[in-house]
């Protein structure tokens, strides 16, 4: 038999000729599809539609998505492309036209017949799934519902708490009366006050939003609570766990003078990474740390809970003592997670129906619960008791920092209104920007557009001087890294004319003449970012650092440490690195600079037209504390705004009907 043709007793499939026909597919999907397919029970035309669907799977689960919905599927042409395209040697391809839903499902209902197929998937509420996928979200559905029963605090406890409040929050008694009639909430005590009574929940806002400011409040009421609590501090990357620890930090010294030194002293400060603290093994998907052996700690806070993928948080879900609290900390908005899953949006999700269940007990604040936050905060308005959010869910809105027109685009964008970000943003034309070209003004306060079209090759040249050649006047090596620190280009993709490698050449050839001394592929003033995860060394992926000299002259690898020490290791020690002056957006998740220059140009190809979308120009945006220009054309800015990048999951369903079963 030819070998290209596969077949059971009854059936027999050309499939590299039906492969032939997809555009876009790897080998992978190819492969996970001729693994499972034909099944026997199946028609020649029915073994069609399945090979289809498991190429579909495999597709989505590469592009992040936990499962795929079959009524997005069917009836649709997909995998096809209509012309070949400069960018590649692909040539036309006929796609493959899905059935309507109703045959679709059967099919699929028909392949789950077969004892291997119900073992490795599943069907669930018209998704179709892998079942380890199907499995975590069960899993996280289910360790998260167990933790949002409302457990009250004792008398004891709730009268520590409310005698701690008003130093926590600043209450003076003009604010008491000023609330309490204005009928202006207070979000911030209230996500304190209900996480108290609830041992899961979400503390979810933008940039300066207030979160650590909350999160700092909330282990001071839980160590009022408790004496001897066991917080732990944890975040997705080391670039995060640096910057909780920092930020926690700041937060405690702002409370000086106001709280008991003894309190503010008890506060954990250090965080680490998620991974460490499971005890995640390089190269295997095992941790330490499961349900057999369980982290000892009362309290995991999760800080930049937007990178955490979906494996992780089932890894963290099942590592956790079922009386332990899990409070996740983070910005919905951003991009999700490089892996599969999109947690912390499908946490925060209030999209599902509620309709037909009790509103008092899934989505709306039970009585016990406003009974609870009306004692701890007499000076509120009562929370109603028609709230749409889920009630482990505050998502804090009103900027405390990060004010004006940042914020303001930040907030436009999110909403997905190109028109008003974009009136919000001060733009200069080509004239313009050539005119100040002597005194070019990239890093200002601000938002500022320049079209992608006047910005030349020598301007980017006179951005770059402007922007990294102070790295290489600074002292020493810590006041280089704050340097570096103070702006970060960022664009969506690696390759191509504004990709990061070109970028980053560029950026080379416009600052070479600073470079005083070199050793190998190092010199002084280059920054660099490690690419993978490194232990012997404690570094971790994303880890930026800076080569400088020491008080000898010798060249070394510079990195901050999470107490704000430098620490350094010789360059024949510095594991896989990329050289970041501009780095792609992706990578600066976690990350926060000065000022950003935001480059998103015109996709080049198909493929990135594809990936380019809001979640990019948001999290390029909020990366910047004081000022951010943005270099695009006002189409390309506003498709991206428009678009949205959605991942599919059964997560947040899950975590209803896991409510639902529950009661
Ligand atoms: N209720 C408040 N009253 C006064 N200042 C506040 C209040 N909430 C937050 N702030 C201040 O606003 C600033 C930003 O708050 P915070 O750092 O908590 O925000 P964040 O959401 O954690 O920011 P990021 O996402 O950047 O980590 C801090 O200086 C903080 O002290």
């Amino acid at each position: 038999m030819d070998s290209t043709l596969t077949s059971t007793d009854s059936v027999v499939i050309d499939k590299n000729a039906l492969f032939e026909q997809l555009h876009g597919i790897e080998a992978i999907d190819k492969f996970i599809a001729s693994e499972f397919s034909p099944l026997p029970a199946l028609s020649e035309k029915e073994n069609i539609v399945w090979l289809h669907v498991l190429v579909a799977l495999s597709f989505m689960q590469r592009h992040g998505h936990s499962c795929i919905l079959l009524s997005d599927i069917a009836s649709k042409l997909l995998f096809n492309r209509s012309e070949p395209t400069l960018d590649s040697s692909d040539t036309a391809k006929k796609g493959y036209m899905f059935d309507e839903l109703t045959p679709l499902i059967g099919v699929v209902k028909k392949a789950l017949k077969d004892e291997r197929i119900t073992q490795l998937f599943v069907y669930s509420n018209g998704l179709f799934y892998s079942r380890r996928y199907y499995e975590f979200e069960q899993e996280i559905a289910h360790g998260i519902v167990a933790r949002t029963a409302f457990s009250p605090l004792t008398d004891e406890a709730s009268l520590k708490v409310k005698a701690l409040w008003p130093a926590m929050f600043q209450l003076a008694s003009a604010n008491t009366v000023h609330n309490q009639t204005s009928g202006v909430q207070d979000w911030q005590q209230i996500a304190v006050a209900k996480s108290l009574v609830q041992r899961f929940s979400v503390i979810n806002g933008g940039p300066g939003t207030g979160k650590t400011y909350t999160v700092l409040r909330l282990l001071l009421a839980l160590q009022a609570c408790e004496e001897n609590v066991n917080i732990v501090l944890a975040a997705p990357t080391g670039k995060a766990q640096q910057r909780m620890t920092e930020s926690i930090s700041d937060s405690i010294s702002a409370l000086r003078g106001k709280i008991d030194d003894a309190l503010l002293n008890r506060v954990p400060t250090h965080a680490v990474t998620i991974h460490r603290l499971l005890g995640l093994r390089e190269h295997t998907v095992s941790t330490k740390y499961n349900t057999q052996n369980q982290l000892a700690l009362d309290v995991l806070i999760v800080d930049e809970a937007s990178m955490v993928d979906l494996a992780l948080m089932a890894r963290i879900i099942r590592a956790l003592p079922p009386h332990a609290r899990l409070y996740f900390i983070g910005d919905a908005e951003q991009l999700p997670a490089v892996e599969l899953g999109n947690v912390l949006e499908q946490l925060v999700d209030t999209s599902d129906e509620l309709d037909g269940f009790d509103e008092e007990r899934i989505g709306a604040v039970p009585s016990a619960l406003r009974q609870h936050i009306a004692t701890l905060c007499p000076h509120l308005p009562l929370l109603p008791v028609d709230e749409e959010a889920k009630t482990w869910v505050h998502t804090l809105q009103a900027p405390q920092r990060f004010k004006g027109q940042v914020a303001a685009v930040a907030s436009a964008i999110q909403k997905g209104e190109a028109t008003t970000a974009l009136s919000a943003i001060n733009k200069e034309d080509h004239k313009e920007i050539a005119e100040q070209e002597p005194d070019i003004k990239t890093l200002r306060e601000g938002v500022y557009l320049w079209s992608e079209n006047s910005v030349s090759e020598k301007l980017l040249r006179k951005m770059a001087t402007q922007c990294f050649a102070p790295i290489f006047d600074a002292s020493d090596a810590k006041s280089a890294l704050k340097q570096l620190n103070a702006v970060r280009w960022l664009t969506p993709v690696r390759k191509g004319n504004m990709g990061v490698e070109r970028l980053n050449a560029l950026v080379f050839d416009a600052i070479k003449s600073k470079i005083t001394r070199r050793e190998g592929a190092f010199y002084q003033g280059q920054p660099i970012m490690i690419v993978k995860n490194n232990h012997p060394q404690r570094l971790s992926n994303g880890e930026v650092g800076i080569i400088w000299p020491d008080s000898n002259g010798k060249l070394f690898a510079w990195f901050e440490a999470s107490n704000g020490e430098l620490r350094h290791i010789s360059l024949s020690r510095v594991p896989q690195f990329d050289t970041v002056y501009a780095m792609t957006i992706h990578k600066s998740q976690g990350s926060e600079f000065s000022h950003v220059v935001l480059i998103l140009p015109k996709p080049e190809t198909e493929k990135s037209a594809a990936l380019f979308h809001r979640g990019l120009v948001y999290t390029g945006l909020t990366r910047a504390k004081k000022g951010c220009l943005i270099v695009s054309n006002t189409t390309t800015f506003s498709d991206m705004v428009s678009k949205v990048d959605r991942r599919y999951s059964g997560l947040s369903g899950a975590i209803r009907d896991a409510a639902i079963d529950s009661m």
